[in-house]
């Protein structure tokens, strides 16, 4: 099978209220600007600002804030036939403060995980090299249910499998079954991204880098990404080790949602370039960097493939 599509992201497109007060509590912020967002839904879109082939597979509302979604997905060519509009529910939305940390938020979810599996059909399914999703998209059904199947038949048809376990109890209550459900897809030896803070909420309590990396290798993947902020990104890879990046410095923190997004849709760019660990990662910190310095998503009027090359 010719493998035409590079990436495949299922999961959350939601609009991002991000605040306007920069360091204000949302009790404190009193103005926010409309955002595309949903953390799988930035890795297409930044994906297909650097020329891959993207499929997004999600579900918003048949309303004013899903026409929105729908035209900026194709304004960036994300391939949208996996996008449903829901005539039921309305478009989710996360009202976000804007944060030169890590960003507070709330969730008003509608349709987002709407997601069925008639969304992904195997004959487009099978044409893809990553199949990516996230925690969240995981945390309720149908999307669960369609997205762990997904990455069943994923790995069966050649197709490595990715995960952002941005787990918030927040989003998904259940932290019992959140561990169940991971280890589902974790047995399909996805790339695995997780920052410090997902690590925090997930155990409950701060564990050791060691025993992290130890129970998430343990549950099948091979190669996992932590992220630490300012305080660079440790890369553990079963057969190769462990490398450790510092962060790259950065001048102007304008907004840090979607920073991690970015850092994954480069070092995914990088492994489908088939390129060494510390190259990825750099690839990584630089998208990242970049995503730091703007407020909302990469921008769309830079040559992002050149800043990558500089
Ligand atoms: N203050 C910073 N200075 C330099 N690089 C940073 C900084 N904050 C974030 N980064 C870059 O962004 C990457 C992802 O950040 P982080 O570890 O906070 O992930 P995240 O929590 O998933 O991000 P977010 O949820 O804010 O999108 C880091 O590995 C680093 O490359
Ligand atoms: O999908 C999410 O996890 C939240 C998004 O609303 C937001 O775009 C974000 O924080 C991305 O990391």
């Amino acid at each position: 099978m010719k493998k035409t599509i590079d990436l495949i992201c299922a999961g959350e497109v939601l609009i991002d209220c991000i605040g306007q007060q920069t360091n204000a509590t949302i009790a404190e912020t009193t103005s926010y600007e409309r955002f595309l967002g949903g953390s799988p839904t930035n890795v297409a879109m930044n994906a297909a600002k650097l020329g891959l082939s993207v499929e997004l597979v999600a579900s918003c509302g048949a309303d004013g804030m899903g026409n929105f979604i729908l035209d900026s997905l194709q304004k960036v060519k994300v391939g949208t036939q996996g996008v449903t509009q829901s005539e039921t529910a309305a478009t989710s939305i996360i009202l976000v403060s804007k944060s030169t940390g890590t960003p507070d938020f709330i969730p008003y979810r509608n349709s987002d995980f709407l997601i069925e599996s008639f969304q992904i059909p195997n004959e487009i399914l099978q044409k893809a090299k990553i199949f990516h999703t996230t925690c969240f998209a995981l945390s309720k059904n149908p999307a669960q249910k369609t997205i762990l199947e997904t990455a069943q038949l994923a790995t069966q048809l050649g197709v490595k499998t990715s995960i952002d376990l941005n787990f918030s109890e927040r989003i998904w209550p259940n932290r019992n079954e959140a561990k169940k459900v991971i280890a589902l897809y974790l047995a399909t030896d996805p790339f695995v991204k997780l920052s410090e803070d997902d690590c925090f909420r997930f155990f409950g309590k701060t564990q050791s880098e060691s025993f992290i990396l130890d129970y998430f290798h343990e549950l099948g993947a091979t190669t996992i990404c932590l992220t630490k902020g300012k305080e660079g990104v440790i890369l553990s890879d079963k057969i190769q080790g462990t490398i450790y990046q510092p962060a790259l410095p950065v001048t102007q923190i304008k907004d840090t949602t979607g920073a991690g997004d970015a850092f994954w849709t480069g070092f995914l760019y990088a492994q489908l370039q088939q390129k060494k660990w510390e190259e990825t990662l750099l690839i990584a910190q630089k998208l990242a960097v970049l995503k730091l310095q703007y407020l909302g998503a990469l921008p769309s009027d830079l040559d992002i493939v050149n800043y990558l090359n500089q």
